[in-house]
């Protein structure tokens, strides 16, 4: 089953296993913070596993909407900007993965915070030949170079007027023509409340389940991603998740 999320006001509807429709919860920045807190002091993950899991089907939802093979450019290049926190790393991750399927990522990477998880991660896409950006390309370079850019950028701790050098990013990619895919929050959206002047990616990949801004999203496609939530949390928070289908680690809801 599928739905567009935009056209039900927070709310999209998908078959369980039982044959009621149940709508997949939207969830509120401090609900999303508290799931994201008990997955990892109740339920004991680590930062790096479940951001692997989240990256890895980025990664997975880019390759479903964008096959290399049908790529306009010969290169199967692909722009991943990755912000400060845990969704930059998410962009890192799925760099990495997006390299073994085949694409040709290159990372702008401008603020890096100094921990082992990310400085790991950074290594990790320079020796799989994965290069790094000193500086923000201009749009058209952009759209002469790249077939998609992945925004990594902010996800759901994003608030108040964005900082440098964000805002000079963001800017720039309000201007680019290649399909933007957003992980988990369009970048620079209030994450409840949307943003109608700010980006509007083709793909938004929502990881654990959508937020409130989701149902603002007009792109093309929009996935569920990170298959890791245990079902007593999701019980808990009444996600009413869509069953993945088979083994796959996305969910396409439109
Ligand atoms: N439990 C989950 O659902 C998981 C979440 N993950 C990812 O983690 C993300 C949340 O990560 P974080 O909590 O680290 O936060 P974010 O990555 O959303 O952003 C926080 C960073 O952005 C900066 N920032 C916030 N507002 C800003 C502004 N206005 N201008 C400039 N900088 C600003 C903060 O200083 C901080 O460095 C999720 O959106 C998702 O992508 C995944 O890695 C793993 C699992
Ligand atoms: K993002």
């Amino acid at each position: 089953a599928s739905c567009r999320a935009g056209s039900l006001s927070k709310s999209c509807f998908h078959q369980g296993s039982s044959s009621m429709a149940r709508p997949v919860k939207y969830l509120g920045q401090k609900e999303a913070q508290n799931i994201d807190e008990e997955l990892f002091s109740e339920y004991s993950f680590s930062v790096d596993q479940l951001m692997e899991l989240a990256g890895l089907s980025c990664a997975t939802a880019v390759a479903k909407a964008y096959p290399a093979t049908s790529l306009v450019t010969a290169r199967p290049a692909v722009l991943v900007i990755c912000g400060p926190g845990n969704n930059g790393g998410d962009g890192l991750v799925c760099a990495r993965h997006l390299k073994l399927f085949g694409y040709e990522p290159t990372v702008l990477y401008p603020k890096r915070p100094n921990k082992p998880l990310f400085n790991n991660l950074t290594i990790q896409c320079e020796k799989m030949a994965i290069s790094f950006l000193t500086e923000m390309p201009e749009a058209e370079v952009i759209d002469g170079t790249y077939n998609l850019v992945v925004d990594a950028i902010f996800g759901f701790s994003f608030q108040g007027a964005v900082r440098d050098p964000f805002g000079s990013i963001l800017t720039t990619l309000t201007k680019v023509t290649v399909p933007i895919a957003s992980v988990d929050i369009p970048s620079g959206w209030h994450v409840e409340d949307g943003s109608p002047d700010g980006l509007q990616p083709d793909m938004l990949i929502s990881l654990t389940a959508p937020k409130k801004a989701a149902s603002h999203f007009r792109g093309r496609y929009h996935f569920l991603g990170g298959r890791f939530v245990p079902p007593a949390l999701e019980q808990k928070y009444q996600l009413n998740l869509p069953e993945y289908p088979g083994t796959e680690c996305v969910y396409q809801l439109n």
